[in-house]
């Protein structure tokens, strides 16, 4: 098998007493998406922002290509190409959508706020928003302001502009959430998609959504994984199935 693309090692992280993530190892790869499932709790919002550098890890280690990149800052794991959405909309409503995803790309050419620096950077960062535009399916919605936007379209806007700042990983925390059934399956056409070129990583407690795109998931409960493998050695797992899958 091929070296993992982007890799956590043993991490762990404490709140006070409580070990929100505890010895978690995971290992993604260029050309799939690996999802991390688990209970309400369970520490899958935890352990993505210990990968993109939201939060420093109490002990493990985090991998990029091989190289040892636990406890950079987000700011500079987001340039080496970790890439991420939040469960929670991080938008500008006013501004349009190639607006939204030029700011995003500018992120990572320049400083964002000062626009009025370099035309060559602002063409780069043009060109770079046209292009993750097109990949998430938004082209014809370009010029349309982010408010003026369906929910789906919205989340479709989230991945766009994590696009914009050409990852090689995208961490993806939820990106169904609130969806009816038309746009999910929209969201979920799109992660295919998104695989050829990417590593991913998508938390998700929509199981059929995870059941269906995922090449790989892995199962946690209480911070720790019990489990991971391709979705039918998960889906067979007995102690997957006494912890949480049911009757899935
Ligand atoms: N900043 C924090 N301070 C203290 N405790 C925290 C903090 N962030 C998360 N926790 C706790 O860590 C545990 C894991 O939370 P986390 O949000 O990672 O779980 P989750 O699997 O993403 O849950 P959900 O599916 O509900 O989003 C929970 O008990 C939560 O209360």
């Amino acid at each position: 098998m091929s070296a993992a693309l982007f890799e956590a090692r043993g991490l762990t992280r404490r709140f006070g007493a409580l070990v929100a993530v505890s010895e978690v190892s995971v290992a993604l790869f260029e050309g799939e998406i690996h999802a991390v499932i688990g209970t309400n709790g369970a520490g899958k919002s935890t352990l993505i922002n210990l990968l993109s550098g939201e939060l420093p890890p109490s002990s493990g280690e985090v991998l990029l290509d091989g190289q040892d990149v636990t406890r950079w800052p987000q700011p500079k794991l987001a340039h080496a190409g970790i890439g991420r959405s939040y469960q929670r909309n991080n938008i500008f409503l006013p501004l349009t959508v190639a607006e939204n995803c030029r700011l995003a790309a500018q992120a990572r050419v320049q400083r964002p706020w000062a626009w009025w620096e370099s035309a060559q950077a602002c063409r780069t960062s043009t060109g770079r928003a046209k292009a993750a535009i097109e990949r998430a399916g938004l082209a014809a919605f370009a010029q349309r302001t982010a408010a003026s936007l369906s929910h789906g379209q919205k989340r479709q806007l989230e991945i766009a502009m994590c696009l914009a700042t050409e990852p090689r990983v995208l961490l993806l925390d939820e990106p169904l959430a609130g969806m009816g059934p038309e746009e999910s399956h929209r969201m979920l056409d799109l992660l295919r998609a998104l695989k050829t070129g990417h590593a991913i990583l998508l938390v998700e407690h929509d199981m059929d959504a995870v059941f269906a795109v995922a090449d790989r998931i892995t199962v946690m409960v209480n911070g720790a994984v019990i489990a991971t493998g391709t979705p039918d050695e998960v889906r067979t797992n007995r102690d997957v199935q006494a912890a949480y899958l049911g009757g899935h």
